[in-house]
C-alpha cells in the first residue's frame, strides 16, 4: 500500500528533531556529559513514540546517575543508540521491534503529523469576549491557543490577568462573546464543561498544599485521571525525573521550597497529559536560575511530538516570557492593548527603542547622543530608554555609545519587545 504523504511542516519538523539529535549526539560524545542522560529523556519526552523507547530514556537516566558525574563507555553507546533508535522511528518506524508495533507507531506519526497542520491544532478559540464586574471590565479579546505554542499574558496588578485564565480554563463565565474548544468539538453555546476540563490543567498564583507524600500524591492525581496500573507506574516515574524531582519523592508538602513545590505542581499537572496548560504567575517565586529552567521545561514539554500542548501562562516577567512565548496578549485596565505575535510590536511605532544601563546621568547622555540617530533619552526606572530613528540598528547605537565615550552595563533591543506598550 502506498504511503499517505505526510502533510506541509512535516520536513521542518524533522530537520528539527535532527537538529537536536546532532546537538545532543555531540554533546554525548566522546565520554558522555553529566546532564546528557537528563538531556536525552527530554528528547525522548518530546520526540519517542513508543513507550519502550520512553522507558529506555528514563532507565539510562537512573544509570547514569548512580554512576556519577562520569558515565561508562556503555552507558554512552546506550544513549547514542537511543538517540539514533528516536529518530528511525520517524524516518521508517526501524527503531521500534515488531511489527504489530512498528505499525502502531507508524498509524501514531500519521494522526500526529495530521493534528500538527496548523488549522487543526487549535485548542482554544474565543471571538469578542469580555467579562464585567462591578467596576471592572476586561476585554473584548478575540484568540486562539494552538498546541505546541505558549502565549504569554502580561499586564499590570489588577488589570485583568486571572480573569482571563480563568475564562480560558472555565472557571468563569463571560459576560459576552464565544468560546470553542475546536479539538474537543465543544463550542457555545452547551459547551460540556465536564469533558473541557478533563483536558486542562491549572497552576494557580497560589498553590494548593497536598497530604502525604509526593509520589503517592502523583499516582493519585494520575489514576483520579484514569491513567491507570503499568502506566500510572511509569508516567510517574517519567515525569519525576523529567521535572529532576527524583531527590523529593518522599517529602511533604512543608519540607518543599517555594521552587520544587512548583516543579511538582507543573508534575501533578502533567502526568495526566492535558491538552491546555494554564499556568498564573508560575514565576513569582523563583530564583533566576530556576525561572530559565522552568520556561525552558515548559517549552519542551509544550513541543513534546506525542503530547503537544498549548500553553497560556501569565507573568510579571516580561523579557523571560518574550524569549519562550510564541504569542503576547497585553492587558491594560482590562482593555486587550496587543495581542500577537512575539515581534509584531515594531508595526505599531515606526522608530527603534533601547534600553541602556549605565553609572552617568540621563541628562549627561541625553547630550552626547541626542543627533541624526537618537531623537530621546529618558530615565525609565533604573534604566534608560533611548529612542532611535526608523531601521536603526542595535549595532549602530553600540557602536555610538562607544564613540561618545558611554561606558554601559546593560544593552537591550526593546524595538519589538511588548515593554514599549508600558508606560
Ligand atoms: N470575583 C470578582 N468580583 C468582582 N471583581 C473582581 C473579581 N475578581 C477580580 N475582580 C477585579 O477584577 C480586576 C482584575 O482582577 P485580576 O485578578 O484579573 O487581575 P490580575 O491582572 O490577575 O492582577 P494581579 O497581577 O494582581 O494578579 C481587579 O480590579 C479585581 O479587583
Amino acid at each position: 500500500m502506498q504511503e499517505p504523504t505526510p502533510p506541509a511542516g512535516t520536513e521542518a519538523f524533522l530537520h528539527e528533531m535532527r537538529t537536536e539529535a546532532g546537538l545532543l549526539r555531540d554533546g554525548l560524545a566522546p565520554q558522555g556529559r553529566a546532564d546528557g542522560a537528563s538531556r536525552l529523556l527530554s528528547f525522548a519526552e518530546k520526540y519517542a513514540v513508543a513507550p519502550a523507547l520512553r522507558d529506555e530514556a528514563l532507565k539510562l537516566r537512573l544509570m547514569s546517575r548512580l554512576q556519577g558525574a562520569t558515565p561508562s563507555n556503555d552507558l554512552v553507546l546506550r544513549m547514542t543508540a537511543l538517540v539514533d533508535a528516536i529518530l528511525a522511528e520517524h524516518t521508517d518506524a526501524q527503531g521500534v521491534a515488531g511489527l504489530e508495533e512498528r505499525a502502531r507507531v507508524k498509524a501514531q506519526l500519521r494522526e500526529h503529523y495530521l493534528r500538527s497542520a496548523p488549522e487543526q491544532a487549535v485548542f482554544f478559540r474565543c471571538d469578542g469576549v469580555a467579562k464585567r464586574y462591578g467596576g471592572f471590565s476586561m476585554g473584548t479579546l478575540t484568540l486562539e491557543l494552538r498546541l505546541g505554542e505558549i502565549t504569554g499574558i502580561v499586564g499590570q496588578n489588577g488589570h485583568g490577568k486571572t480573569t482571563l485564565l480563568k475564562i480560558v480554563s472555565g472557571q468563569l463565565a463571560p459576560s459576552e462573546g464565544t468560546l470553542a474548544y475546536p479539538m474537543l468539538h465543544q463550542r457555545e453555546p452547551g459547551i460540556d464543561w465536564p469533558v473541557v476540563k478533563d483536558h486542562i490543567a491549572f497552576v494557580p498564583q497560589e498553590l494548593p498544599p497536598w497530604r502525604g507524600r509526593l509520589l503517592d500524591t502523583l499516582h493519585f492525581e494520575a489514576a483520579i485521571h484514569g491513567v491507570k496500573g503499568e502506566d500510572n507506574e511509569r508516567d510517574v516515574r517519567f515525569m519525576v525525573e523529567r521535572l529532576d524531582l527524583g531527590g523529593h519523592v518522599d517529602k511533604r508538602w512543608d519540607e518543599l521550597s517555594g521552587g520544587t513545590k512548583l516543579r511538582f505542581a507543573l508534575a501533578r499537572a502533567l502526568v495526566w497529559k492535558p491538552r491546555l496548560l494554564v499556568m498564573d504567575e508560575p514565576l513569582a517565586n523563583l530564583d533566576v536560575l530556576a525561572k530559565g529552567r522552568l520556561l525552558l521545561d515548559v517549552r519542551d514539554l509544550a513541543q513534546s511530538y506525542i503530547h503537544p500542548m498549548a500553553v497560556i501562562m501569565s507573568s510579571h516577567d516580561l523579557y523571560n516570557l518574550e524569549a519562550v512565548c510564541g504569542q503576547m496578549v497585553f492587558l491594560k485596565n482590562g482593555r486587550v492593548d496587543f495581542v500577537g505575535a512575539v515581534g509584531a510590536i515594531p508595526a505599531r511605532y515606526g522608530d527603534q527603542e533601547f534600553e541602556i544601563g549605565t553609572a552617568m546621568r540621563s541628562s549627561q547622555v541625553r547630550e552626547l547622543l541626542v543627533g541624526d540617530l537618537v531623537t530621546s533619552v529618558q530615565q525609565d526606572g533604573v534604566h534608560l530608554r533611548i529612542r532611535a530613528v526608523p531601521g536603526c540598528q542595535p549595532m549602530d547605537v553600540l557602536r555610538l555609545l562607544v564613540e561618545r565615550g558611554i561606558a554601559i552595563t546593560y544593552f537591550r533591543d526593546n524595538s519589538a519587545s511588548i515593554r514599549r506598550l508600558f508606560s
